[in-house]
């Protein structure tokens, strides 16, 4: 009889653990799939014996009740939240996402998920993966990990409990020490959107001390946004850039609230330009690479046309040492990973702000609605979107909008107490899946030298 139970549950692990696969090949295809819709994935933070947001013992809130559970992951895609508060209306509704982490789920976990999208990055794909959701509710913890007390700081022993941000630039330096050395390198630039305002967190004073000097955002005669001036540092590995990130985080506004003892004031937006050199020399004689040479000819030549009255010969044209520099400039692909940890949204009346708090909650709230009137427009299809309604939208208008992978991490507070957030944070996830933007670019690659092990995402 025991032995026959324990053939049981062998075989209902071993189904469970290849329904498991299933949906992770799933959920890999489907982001090899991922093509103009913006993903979400939502994910529900524990509810603390101790609440670090607030930095009280349970035990000890006035409002204990209303730390009850309301939102649950019912399955790995849906989220529901059900509460029957007395003198309120019952809430029962469900919410469907690409995929939905409950409280247990570990950071491996999540980036296990996040992972194809570096493929993508290296293949030519723009990325940009945004935390949003609710003050206190778990993005700075998703993003770069928790937070050590009064120290910025998010590098701790326990590596488990790394966020997006470290892992993803291991996985990318991994990716990268696959391919022939020296055929890619790595920018950095670390900026903050505070108060409607873009601060340089790299910018080094003449001592070479790091402070936030504000920047403005504009958009190119290509209709791209840039920030002219943007500081941005080489990093050869993981541990320069940490390094980097630490030092610009250590600027990084952050304010007590009596919902959040250590909240970020500020989106922080992190990206990484990842550089392809394509020299002449690599180029294969494939379709696809002729078809690379003849682009970069024709922009070479609209880049710098001919004056009329020149009676330069095409051999000195093609000798000028500025046009060979842009010649050489041009045969690099360049590639953008944008990680965004955005400041949370805020009910006034709970955090409890005045003055320059308000102020800046003010700001926060302004912007994050900039955001959702943003993906709004795209998802109507409207003829103008109005990115330039706030310096957050404009600064992430190619993300947003533009030719970019985006996946949303959508981070939800379980608590009754929090349920009117959770409820704008999950209606906000389900407008942005709404979104169809087109087909997205892929940056062109030679294919020809360097062929990745990885499946093609
Ligand atoms: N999945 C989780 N597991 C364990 N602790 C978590 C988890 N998510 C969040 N926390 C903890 O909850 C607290 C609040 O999280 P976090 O700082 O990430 O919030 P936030 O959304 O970034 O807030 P804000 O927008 O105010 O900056 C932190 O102490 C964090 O360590």
């Amino acid at each position: 009889m025991k032995a026959f139970d324990l053939e049981q549950s062998l075989q209902e692990v071993t189904e469970r653990y290849e329904r498991e696969k299933q949906k992770r090949r799933a959920l890999h295809n489907s982001l090899v799939e991922l093509r103009g819709n913006i993903r979400v994935h939502c994910r529900i933070r524990p509810l603390l014996p101790f609440d670090h947001a607030t930095g009280h013992s349970i035990s000890q809130d006035r409002h204990r009740n209303s730390l009850e559970n309301v939102a649950y992951a019912i399955d790995d895609e849906t989220v529901l939240v059900k509460s029957s508060r007395p003198g309120h209306a019952p809430i029962n509704k469900t919410f469907q996402f690409e995929r939905v982490y409950n409280a247990t789920e570990s950071q491996d976990t999540v980036f296990a998920d996040v992972a194809p999208l570096l493929t993508s990055l290296l293949d030519g794909y723009n990325v940009c993966i945004m935390a949003y959701g609710q003050t206190g509710s778990g993005k700075t913890y998703t993003m770069l990990g928790p937070q050590l007390e009064e120290n910025v700081t998010f590098v701790n022993e326990d590596e488990s409990e790394l966020g997006i941000i470290p892992r993803a630039t291991q996985e990318l330096f991994r990716l990268i020490s696959e391919k022939p050395p020296g055929s890619y390198w790595v920018e950095v630039s670390v900026v903050e959107v505070y108060n409607n305002e873009v601060f340089d967190l790299l910018a080094k004073d003449s001592c070479g001390k790091v402070f936030g000097i504000k920047r403005d955002v504009v958009t190119t005669r290509e209709g791209k946004s840039d920030v002219p001036s943007l500081t941005y540092e080489t990093v050869a590995n993981t541990s320069e850039f940490l390094h980097l990130v630490i030092k610009g985080l250590q600027l990084r506004v952050r304010h007590p609230t009596l919902v959040h003892a250590h909240s970020s004031r500020s989106h922080l937006v992190v990206t990484m330009t990842i550089t392809r050199t394509v020299s002449g020399d690599n180029f294969g004689t494939s379709w696809e690479d002729e078809q690379i040479n003849q682009r970069l000819n024709k922009e070479v030549s609209c880049a710098y046309p001919q004056k009329r009255d020149s009676k330069s010969t095409s051999s000195s044209r093609a000798s000028s040492p500025t046009q060979l520099e842009a010649a050489e400039k041009l045969k690099q692909v360049k590639t953008r990973l944008q990680l965004v940890d955005l400041a949370g949204s805020e009910c006034v009346g709970m955090s409890g702000v005045t003055g320059a708090a308000l102020r800046e909650t003010s700001f926060i709230n302004r912007s994050l609605s900039a955001l959702a009137d943003v993906l709004g427009a795209i998802a109507e299809q409207r003829s103008h979107v109005p990115y330039r309604n706030s310096k957050l939208t404009h600064l992430l208008q190619d993300s947003v909008g533009g030719d970019a992978k985006l996946l949303v991490m959508l981070c939800i507070s379980p608590s009754q107490k929090y349920l009117t957030e959770s409820m704008q944070s999950l209606g906000f996830g389900t407008r942005a899946r709404q979104v169809q933007r087109g087909q997205i670019k892929k940056r062109n690659l030679p294919t020809s030298r360097t062929k990745s092990t990885d499946p093609p995402i």
